[in-house]
């Protein structure tokens, strides 16, 4: 059954959310309030890199299916359900910036006269919701025929369209019948392909969320800590994760060691989990966080120090070739980039800073720079750093590199190159947590 649905907020979230509801068929109104955002997404133009967005959202606002709006009269009696895909950045104290929810709930609530289910999908610490429906249904002529259900959303940047089309589990938080109804209507594709379905109440929804990203964040800054070991002690931090990940108790998945999380969720929603759980009283879930923030945090102090070393502790005025701005791999997200914490920590210390990255476009900024290629990053730097793991520099020929560089030294912050390789054309390569000879 086609259902009319509107998405409000459409960044890395909502734009995808937006057009893979568009997939299954629904009619979708996104809505925002940024203007070049609106008309670029109904030209069929992600405003974002998101691989096989494009095509969807080319295909969907072409078929009428889809478009999008910045006005919030377009969709408030319209649709059957709304979705809420409002950023929830961090204040300053670590904990929830609710406002976009806020204002978007001032906005919407009061030109609500129908029923109506809204459905939210932005990570937000537990209790938040039912503060929301209580605004909600103050501010709506709808009063109490509005009702609040909150579904967590679990895609990765990178494959947002495919986790989207196919998400690995559902998690729907309701409070009635209705509004499972109207949430398996909306999910119906995915059901049929027996897409495994949690039902529970608001608190554990809003929990699950936050619960899967702290966890997936303490296996990353575990393995870091297991590469500080194995610096000291000697051994190999990828040997030791492989062996780790055949465990079908523990899971290859978020145990690759390196440089350690950034972007725009595991650092702010851990922080947020801690404060709330300090809030509650809750005092042993924050300090486990803090460990996990701690290691994190010092990864990207000792990439930055390691590179000082292997100059002889000299920084100012030598080159910096930094391959990769983006927070990983496969998006030009750079919000809260490990890399760019590098590339700024370098710079503080007189560095030349120059970055590539083949999709992320960095604000102009004090400091560095940003060039168009591998090539130009390279030519003349004292180093090179690998700093976010896109596949065009795991295939990158070491031989043609050498002749451009002042000194064959290259830190892996990724351990994704093939050490062998590189150090056959005769580069010093450096990985923390794998010895010099591996
Ligand atoms: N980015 C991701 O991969 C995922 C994000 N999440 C969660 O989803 C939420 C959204 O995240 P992102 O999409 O990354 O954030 P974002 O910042 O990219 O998108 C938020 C969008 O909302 C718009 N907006 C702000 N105020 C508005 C208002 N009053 N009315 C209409 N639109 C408004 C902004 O202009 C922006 O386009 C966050 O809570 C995040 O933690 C959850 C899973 C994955
Ligand atoms: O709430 C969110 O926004 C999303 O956060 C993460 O998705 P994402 O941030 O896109 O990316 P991940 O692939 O999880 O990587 C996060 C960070 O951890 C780093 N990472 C990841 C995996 C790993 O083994 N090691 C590692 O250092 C990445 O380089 C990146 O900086 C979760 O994986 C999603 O399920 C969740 O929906």
């Amino acid at each position: 059954m086609t259902l009319r649905i509107s998405v409000i907020g459409t960044g890395y979230l909502g734009t995808t959310l937006a057009a893979g509801l568009a997939e299954f068929g629904h009619e979708v109104i996104g809505v925002d309030i940024v203007p070049e955002v609106v008309k670029k997404l109904n030209a069929g133009q992600p405003h974002m890199f998101e691989n096989g967005l494009e095509h969807l959202l080319e295909q969907h606002t072409r078929s009428g299916r889809l478009r999008f709006t910045l006005d919030y009269d377009d969709i408030a009696d319209w649709a059957d359900v709304h979705f809420l895909a409002l950023g929830t950045p961090e204040l300053p104290d670590g904990s929830a910036d609710l406002s976009q929810l806020h204002a978007t709930i001032d906005a919407l609530a009061p030109k609500l006269t129908k029923p109506a289910l809204v459905v939210g999908r932005s990570t937000v610490p537990v209790g938040t919701a039912p503060a929301l429906q209580e605004r909600l249904r103050r501010l709506a002529p709808a009063g109490d025929g509005i009702e609040l259900a909150w579904q967590p959303e679990f895609l990765r940047e990178g494959f947002a369209v495919g986790d989207t089309l196919r998400p690995d589990r559902l998690v729907f938080g309701v409070q009635s019948d209705h509004a499972l109804r109207l949430l398996k209507q909306v999910y119906a594709i995915p059901l049929s392909e027996e897409t495994p379905v949690i039902t529970c109440d608001l608190a554990t929804a809003e929990l699950i969320k936050q619960a899967a990203n702290t966890f997936l964040a303490t296996k990353i800054s575990f393995i870091n800590a297991m590469a500080q070991l194995c610096q000291v002690a000697g051994g190999d931090v990828t040997v030791l994760a492989d062996a780790l990940g055949l465990d079908a108790r523990i899971g290859r998945g978020h145990l690759s060691p390196g440089l350690g999380f950034g972007g725009g969720c595991f650092p702010k929603d851990i922080r947020a989990l801690a404060v709330r759980a300090d809030e509650l009283g809750v005092n042993v879930l924050s300090d486990l966080i803090k460990s996990v923030e701690v290691i994190n945090s010092a990864q990207r102090v000792e990439l930055a120090e390691l590179a000082i070393d292997q100059l002889g502790g000299e920084i100012a005025g030598k080159k910096v070739a930094v391959l990769g701005a983006a927070f990983k791999e496969g998006t030009d997200d750079t919000r809260d980039s490990p890399s760019l914490t590098v590339a700024d920590y370098l710079h503080d210390r007189g560095a030349i800073v120059e970055v590539y990255d083949p999709q992320a476009h960095l604000a102009p900024r004090d400091g560095f720079t940003q060039v168009g290629s591998v090539i130009e990053a390279v030519r003349d730097a004292d180093i090179v750093l690998h700093l976010t793991a896109w596949p065009e520099f795991r295939y990158l020929d070491p031989a043609e590199l050498a002749p451009l560089v002042r000194s064959k030294i290259i830190i892996d912050g990724r351990l994704k190159l093939h050490a062998p390789t590189w150090r056959d054309a005769g580069w010093k390569l450096v990985q923390i947590g794998r010895a010099a000879t591996l």
